[in-house]
């Protein structure tokens, strides 16, 4: 059921081009159905075939962002994407520790589809020292798990065993993406007492830029709007498989996923 009156909000960086950052995140929350919100950390120069230049915005005008936002409109779930340098990382993670917040899903973003660097080297530390232990769910993709853990992923029983190690960091849940893996696209839940397997069929399209940022922004929608951890990522799951199958052609590169929500109803309607 879609609530256009629950807040949601994305901490990231915007991409010019649409596909992915902000931008995706914020179409996702409006085609789930959550109320969305942006505190914007970098601005990328980018487009379907590449980023070609992004600059960080200050610590002071992303603190002043977050506390404007929460003081105002409270957000039920946020959503964190790329957080570039650690003095921005500790900053964001700072200010979240003035508020109570339940559901802060951490999509550790470092190299874009395109191959560009979104996370500073240094950063890393910061990351896995600060943000991730306060996460809900982190998200990380294959080759991220991989930078994390320093550990390899060849496999299903891989990601489980890598999986654990990243829980150990301590946030409550790890879904580590299978997309770069060969065959069905296959993520993997793992809790201290949860291990779930989502399948869905590889799809055969060029077209996935932000298909991370898309899925971390469509488990934050979900959360918010009370639905429980493992159906939140079922939903999720099928939410990210339906954009992949209707992404399409636009720009010269790799063009977006497509959002809609087809199956909802909106709270109110009659
Ligand atoms: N070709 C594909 N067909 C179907 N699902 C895919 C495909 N590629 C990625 N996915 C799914 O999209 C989501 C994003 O995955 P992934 O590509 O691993 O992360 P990222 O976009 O962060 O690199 C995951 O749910 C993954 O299983
Ligand atoms: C601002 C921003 N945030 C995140 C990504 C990662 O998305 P992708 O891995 O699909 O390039 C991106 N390209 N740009």
């Amino acid at each position: 059921m879609r609530n256009y009156k629950i807040p949601t909000l994305t901490i990231a960086g915007s991409d010019s081009s649409g596909g992915a950052g902000i931008q995706a995140d914020l179409k996702t929350f409006s085609a789930i159905g959550t109320y969305g919100m942006s505190v914007i950390t970098a601005i990328t120069a980018q487009n379907t075939q590449g980023v070609f230049e992004v600059e960080e915005l200050s610590k002071k005008i992303i603190r002043k962002q977050i506390e404007v936002v929460f003081e105002d409109i409270t957000p039920k779930a946020v959503k964190i994407g790329m957080v570039s340098s650690p003095e921005i990382i500790l900053e964001i993670v700072n200010s979240l520790k003035n508020y109570n917040l339940e559901y802060l899903v951490v999509d550790p973003v470092m190299i874009s589809k395109s191959g560009y660097s979104l996370l500073r080297p240094q950063a890393k530390e910061n990351l896995m020292k600060y943000l991730i232990p306060m996460a809900y769910i982190i998200t990380p993709n294959i080759p991220e798990a991989e930078e994390i853990t320093g550990m390899k992923v060849n496999n299903i029983d891989d990601m489980k065993i890598v999986g654990e190690k990243i829980l150990e960091l301590g946030p409550k849940y790890v879904l580590m993406k299978g997309g770069h893996l060969d065959g069905d696209a296959i993520d993997v839940l793992i809790g201290e007492d949860i291990f779930e397997i989502y399948k869905s069929k590889r799809i055969d399209r060029k077209n996935t830029h932000g298909t991370g940022c898309t899925l971390s922004s469509a488990i934050t929608s979900h959360l918010a709007l009370g639905y429980g951890i493992k159906e939140s990522i079922k939903l999720s799951k099928e939410y990210i498989t339906q954009a992949i199958k209707y992404s399409f052609d636009i720009g010269h590169g790799v063009g977006p996923v497509q959002h809609f929500y087809k199956f909802t109803k909106v709270e109110g309607e009659i």
